[in-house]
Parts: C-alpha cells; structure tokens; sequence
C-alpha cells in the first residue's frame, strides 16, 4: 500500500496518551557520507577476507608453523594478506568453520554494498542469519570427511559432527542434516510437497519431448523454444507464406511439406499431448512486502504491537467481591405452586372447551413459562383472547401469552413467580458465558426465562433505547449496563459520556471520570446535568463522530474495529493524526426530559448519531420513562433497533417502545422484555444496588488514572462566537499577550491560548472573541481553527497602537 499522508482537521485529543508516538529508542543512524566511509571499509574487508581465505588454501600449511610467532616482525609467512591474513583465515577455516568461511567474507562484502547504496536492512539481517545457519550446516556435513580433508568443514564443523555421532551414529547426523535441509528449503524457498511432484513431471515431460524429437528428427515441434535451426525454418516458412499469400493462399501445411518437407504437429494434436504431458508449475512468489507493511513489520519486531493500555498497565479490573451476593438468590422449586398453576391453567382452558395434549413449565427468577400443546384444531387466537380470563383465575398479574413461541410449536403462558428471586450482578458478571465471551461491548443483562445468563454486545446492536415506568428499574439497567462494561474493558478501550438530568443517578460515576468519562474541553463535571449542556456536547460528539470518519478514510477501513487492528499493527502513523480509538458510549437517562427542554436541538445531533456513528464505535443507550411518540419520535425509533422495556403502564407505550403489547404485563421490579428485531426475550434484570456501584467505581477510582477524562472535541454554540466585545477596557488583562501569540504562531484557536497562557477554556475563549472583535482573527468556522488577519507582529503594533 502505497504509503498515504493524511491530516486531520483537528488536533485530537487523545485517549490519556494512549496515543504515543513510537518510543524513541537509541537509534544507529548514519549520513550518506558515513554510509559511503563504513560500507566501503566493509567491502574491502570483505575482498581481504576472501583473499586471505583463498591463499590459506596454497600457504597455510607453509604459516602453520609461524602462527604462534606472529607478534615478532622477523617471521615471514607465505598468506598473500601476510601474518594478518594467515591468522585470519587459520581462525576462521581451520579453527572454524572450513570452507564455509567463505561465506562470512561474502557476507561483509554485500553488507557493504547494501551500506554504501542504503539498500533495505531488513533483508541484509536475513542474509547474515541465513548465511550463518548456512556456514553451520555446511560444516557440520564436511565434518564427515574431517579424517580426509579436515579443511572443509573446520573444527567446529568437526566437534559438532563428531558430538552428533556421539549420541545418535552417523545414519542419525545425515538424517538430522538432511532434516534441517527441508526445514531451511522449506522455510526460505517456500518448497513445498508439490513444487517437487510439479518438478519431478516437467523433468519427465521434458525428456519425453527429448526423445520425441531425437526419434523422429523430421518432426520439429514448433513451441516458444525454439532451436535456432527452427527458427530459420520458421522463418524460411513465413516467407513462403507471404509469396503463396500472392498467388492463392494454400493452407500452411501443405504450404510447408511441399517447401521444406518438415511435417509440422497439428496445433490440436499437440494440444491434447500437452494437456496430458503438462501440469501448470505454480511459481511461489514471495508476497512483496509495501514499503509500510515493511516498516510497521519492523515497528512491531521491534517494539510489538501496540497496546493502548500500555499507560494504565497496572490497571486491575474490579474483583468479583465488590458486588453483593443475595440470600433470596437461586431458583427454588415450589412444588405445591407450580401443581396448583398447572391445574388452573388447564381448568380455565378446559372450561372454553380446549383441550390440552401436554403441558411443560420452564421455572425463571420471576416468572415460569407454562408451554402447552393444545389439541389439534383448537384455534390459537382463542387461547389469546383468554388471556384476562387465565389472569383471573390465576389471581395473577402480568400474565403474558405467547402465542405461538417463535422456533417452537407451543403456546406459552407465563406466570410470575411468587417469590420472585433476585438475579445479583455477581452472578450475571461470574457467569461463564460473560467471563468467556469475546465480544466488543458485552453487557450481562440479568437472565432469560430459562435462567441462562443473558449477554449480549452493544457494539452490534448498535443502539439501545430503554422505556419503562417510574420505579420499574431503569436506573438500574442502566446501572447494569455500566456495571458489564465496567467489569469486562478497560479504561482504554472505552469511554462514557453520561448524562443525567435527574442529577443524582449517575453521580457514582464521577469517581472514574479520568478513567472512563469523556466530557468538553471547557467543563468541569463530565457527567452532564444541565440540559444545555447536552446540546454541546452532542455537537461535539458529532464533530468527534465525523473526525472519526475522516480517520477511517485515510486509514482505508471500514469499521473501527478494522482501524484499531491497523493502528495496534503500527500500519498507522500517529503522526499523520491517527490515534487508538476507544469505544464511546453515551447514556443519556431520562430522555422524554431533554426533548422537552431541548427539543429539535437534541433530536438532530442525536439521530444524526445514532445513523451514522455505529461503524466508528460511538454507541447510544437513551433511558426514557415516556415512551410516547413525540419523545420517541419515527427517526429515532428507525435508527434503535435493540429496544428494552420495564414494565410501561399503557398498551400504547408498549407498542410505541416495542412495536407489540407485552410491557404492560410485565410485573416490575427489573422485569423487562428485550427485543434487537423481531424475537422478544423476557428477561429479569440483574440488580445492582447503589452502595454495589459505589465499591465497584471507589475501586477503579483509587487506581492512577490519565490525567484528565477523554476530551471531546471543541464545540463552540452558534451564539458561542458572535458575541463580540467591542469595548476596548473591558478586554483581559493578556490580551495582549493573547494577539502576540495567536499573531506568531498564525492560528487562531483557543486551545492553543489555553495551552501557552494557562487559562481555563472559558477564558480562552474570550479572548479568542476580544481579538475577532479587535480584527486580529476571523469569524468561527465550525472545527477549524480561526484564520488570522494580521501578518506579522509589527502590523499587529501598528493596529493596537491605532487603537489607543
Ligand atoms: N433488577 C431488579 N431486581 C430487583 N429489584 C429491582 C430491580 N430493578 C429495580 N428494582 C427495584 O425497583 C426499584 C426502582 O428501580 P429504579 O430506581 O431502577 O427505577 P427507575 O425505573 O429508574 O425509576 P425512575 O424512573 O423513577 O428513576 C429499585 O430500588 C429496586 O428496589
């Protein structure tokens, strides 16, 4: 891929610094000089080498006996390189690795090549493991000729081989070579069990061919090789063509018999010989590595794959202790009461004349799904219109009919429990089925009817909205969902922007707010409770949502997933603005309230999000205890596919919220239906108690944390810049100072005023309007940063002195 520099529009914040550039490590970096100096040393080192090596082979029994003299200048040797070269090549031949040492001197040879040019490193790295593997191999093989020839494999290759027949005999060594062998052809040529049948069948073909020809020396077979007596035959024959093309354009072959008497193989028959004879050998071509893949390979050799908790490494997920273990936990099986619901269930039945084939009772934490078979022919809108009438004679609420249950050929009636037990956190959260699951976003609901641990991922719904009555158990689902994630990702890996209007809901959560909330530059809470708040900083999630998209582009993926797999394979640079890119997740409780206050403000940015932010891992979760039409409104109902709903106190909030009736039957308390299309799921809720939360985010808040929470991008309200201070008294005190630096540095942007002056964002941002109205910068441009109207700093004094 060819490599692509992008820019974003913004300087992003980053996840705490989850975003660090590659450390810097000591680094041998040479200028082309110096690369010329070293890497022509290393080729004449490698041409003496090969020199010394080469005479060892005529002198060195002459030097042998002068070896240990070599110090005194007297002794003369008989190397073309003198003492040094006899000591060199007695080193590495005789004492090492015999004739393989050969290699070693093509080896500083080419280096320096590859030095003197700055040809790609990584492949001279492997060139020196191979060949040194290579030189190992080799010699340990001539150490089976050492008794003959001792020169050819050396010493070592000697020690190593006779060690080897030590312990598993001569057939063993050549075995274990032979071995090795395969490894290596296998692993650097890529051989494989077929190129050798492929080879093995061209050899044969090929012969076959041979003796053809050599059979029959009349028959040429005409192919892309051919011999040079072919040729001029060949050519002789067009020639003829182009002379018969004249007179009558014969056919070719009669055209050749009668000029040449050469019979040329019919192209079919040929054809079929072929198909049979040849096999296609398929070439393996080593994958041509792009100049990034090569150097984010050699980013992660070097450094591994990036890891965005590397900052928080000792960050410990909360232990399982925090949450509260519950006595009425546990399903207990009462006997007397499912006999006496089984038998009024088929009383009521059998009193509208239906008759009942089987019956089967399902026992969940609060209610038991009855599922009965009925008689053939019994209508199943009869059984659903009893539905009051079973209710009645049950003496029970928020029986719900299930008529037929999708997947199965039954009816089911459920029918709470009365005792219903409570389904902790701890247990969902302990669950296998949560603790094993590899999901991106995983949150444990609580359990199904058949009491299995409900877990599903937030990152594929990839919204969810929840309704439910006042006191039905919204907090706490919300509480539930915070809880999972809370348990199952770290800080890293996701963010939440949490708003609560009803101020006290959510407030547990501002122990982790540097761990986990993300908030605006210019605020000081990060969970949200004023109203006009949310309208920022849903502006702002949509600047992020789109900052987001653009990052995507550039990097080529689709998805987020696809981008932090990039980004943690070092394919992206973090300089070109790419950063790791948590999940953010905004929960906004009590909905119906924000619309009433804020309305079409809240409603854009809002179903904005929720079309578009699902690929780059912004999801919503949106509590509301009305779930009427105007709140819910078609776009966002369109865009919410995974739907909760606690007990409602209407048919119509629940075909609003679910699209179907069921949430008024419900019976409270964390009883809730689930739905993520067609399927409705009856789950109960897993409970979390306050005090349970406060352990859970007291136990991650006491942990180092970044040093602020995830900030969001700038997002400045349409009134935010057009109130402009014209009065000139009234401006700061670093005005000034402000227009200076803003006027140096050509950017007109109030985090950059926060950043050189130490000023809150408020201020900044004053300033940013005092020096719009002075003429120093222009207008508000949405994410840009402002353009700056004066050049230099001497107009700049020329304008404020013509103030004054
Ligand atoms: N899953 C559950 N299991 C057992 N009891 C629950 C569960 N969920 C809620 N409750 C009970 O219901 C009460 C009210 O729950 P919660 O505060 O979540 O209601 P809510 O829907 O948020 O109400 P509001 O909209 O007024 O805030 C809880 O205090 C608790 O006693």
């Amino acid at each position: 891929m060819a490599k692509k520099k992008t820019k974003t529009t913004k300087s992003k914040p980053t996840v705490g610094k989850a975003t660090k550039k590659p450390s810097k490590t000591f680094s041998f970096k040479l200028s082309s000089q110096q690369k010329l100096i070293f890497g022509s040393l290393l080729i004449i080192l490698g041409v003496l080498m090969f020199i010394a090596f080469l005479s060892f082979f005529f002198t060195g029994k002459a030097d042998q006996s002068t070896l240990n003299q070599l110090a005194s200048r007297d002794v003369k040797t008989e190397n073309w390189l003198n003492k040094l070269g006899a000591w060199v090549s007695d080193l590495f031949i005789k004492k090492g690795f015999g004739i393989s040492s050969f290699i070693f001197s093509g080896l500083l040879f080419l280096s320096g090549i590859y030095i003197t040019l700055d040809i790609n490193k990584s492949r001279l790295r492997r060139y020196w493991i191979w060949g040194t593997l290579i030189a190992i191999w080799l010699s340990v093989f001539f150490g089976f000729f050492a008794h003959k020839y001792d020169l050819l494999g050396g010493t070592i290759g000697f020690e190593v081989n006779s060690f080897l027949q030590d312990y598993i005999g001569k057939i063993g060594t050549i075995l274990l070579l032979l071995f090795v062998l395969i490894v290596y052809l296998a692993i650097r040529f890529k051989v494989t069990g077929h190129s050798i049948v492929n080879l093995f069948k061209r050899a044969k073909s090929d012969i076959k061919s041979d003796f053809k020809s050599t059979d029959d020396p009349k028959e040429v077979a005409l192919d892309n090789d051919l011999s040079a007596e072919a040729e001029d035959i060949k050519s002789a024959f067009d020639l003829k063509v182009t002379e018969n093309k004249k007179m009558s354009e014969p056919k070719p072959a009669a055209k050749t018999e009668t000029m040449h008497n050469v019979s040329v193989a019919k192209p079919s028959e040929e054809k079929s010989d072929d198909e049979t004879e040849l096999d296609i050998e398929i070439e393996t071509v080593e994958e041509e590595v792009s100049e990034e893949d090569n150097l984010s390979n050699k980013l992660v050799e070097d450094f591994g794959q990036f890891d965005p908790t590397l900052e928080l490494s000792k960050f410990q997920f909360p232990p399982l202790d925090l949450l509260k273990r519950y006595d009425t936990e546990g399903i207990k099986i009462n006997q007397t009461e499912l006999e006496e619901n089984k038998n009024r269930i088929v009383e009521t039945l059998n009193n509208y004349k239906i008759g009942i084939a089987s019956i089967k009772a399902t026992i969940g934490p609060t209610v038991t799904l009855y599922e009965i078979v009925p008689d053939a022919g019994v209508r199943i809108s009869k059984i659903k219109n009893l539905e009051d009438d079973i209710a009645l004679s049950l003496s029970a609420l928020g029986i719900r009919i299930i008529a037929p249950i999708p997947g199965k050929g039954t009816i089911g009636i459920e029918v709470p429990n009365k005792n219903a037990t409570i389904v902790s956190m701890r247990s969902v959260i302990a669950s296998k089925k949560f603790q094993n699951c590899d999901m991106e976003l995983p949150i444990a609901f609580g359990k199904t009817i058949s009491n299995e641990t409900f877990v599903v991922d937030l990152a594929k719904m990839p919204h969810m909205l929840m309704a439910g009555a006042t006191g039905q158990g919204k907090s706490v689902g919300l509480n539930a969902v915070l809880t999972s994630l809370l348990y199952k990702k770290h800080p890293a890996e996701v963010k939440f922007i949490l708003v609560d209007p009803k101020k006290v809901e959510l407030t547990l959560f501002n122990k982790i707010e540097r761990h986990y909330l993300a908030k605006l530059p210019d605020s000081e809470e990060a969970i949200i409770t004023d109203n006009t708040k949310v309208i920022n900083t849903l502006n702002s999630l949509c600047i992020e949502m789109d900052n987001r998209y653009e990052m995507l582009k550039n990097a080529l993926c689709r998805n987020i997933k696809e981008y932090n797999a990039k980004f943690k394979a070092r394919k992206l640079n973090p300089n070109d603005g790419h950063a790791y890119l948590p999940y953010i997740v905004l929960v906004v409780d009590e909905f119906a309230d924000l619309i009433m206050t804020a309305g079409k403000e809240v409603e854009t940015p809002i179903a904005r999000l929720a079309q578009l932010a699902r690929a780059i891992g912004i999801h919503l979760i949106i509590a509301t205890q009305r779930p009427s039409v105007n709140v819910i409104t078609g776009i966002i109902k369109a865009n919410f596919p995974a739907r909760i709903a606690f007990r409602v106190t209407s048919k119509i909030d629940s075909r609003t919220i679910l699209d179907g009736s069921g949430a008024d039957q419900l019976i409270g308390r964390g009883d809730m239906l689930f739905t993520q299309g067609n399927e409705i799921t009856r789950i109960q809720c897993a409970f979390v108690d306050t005090p349970e939360v406060e352990k859970v985010t007291e136990f991650i808040g006491g942990q180092k944390a970044y040093p602020d929470a995830y900030l969001l991008p700038e997002y400045v309200g349409e009134d935010g810049g057009t109130t402009i201070d014209n009065n000139i008294d009234d401006r700061d005190k670093l005005f000034k100072e402000a227009a200076e630096i803003i006027v140096i540095s050509q950017q007109g942007s109030a985090s950059l005023l926060q950043r050189k002056l130490k000023l809150g964002y408020n201020r900044a941002g004053r300033i940013i309007d005092q020096l719009e109205a002075a003429g120093i910068v222009g207008g508000f441009e949405g994410s840009k940063a402002r353009q700056v109207l004066i050049t230099d700093l001497a107009a700049l004094a020329i304008l404020l002195s013509d103030e004054n």
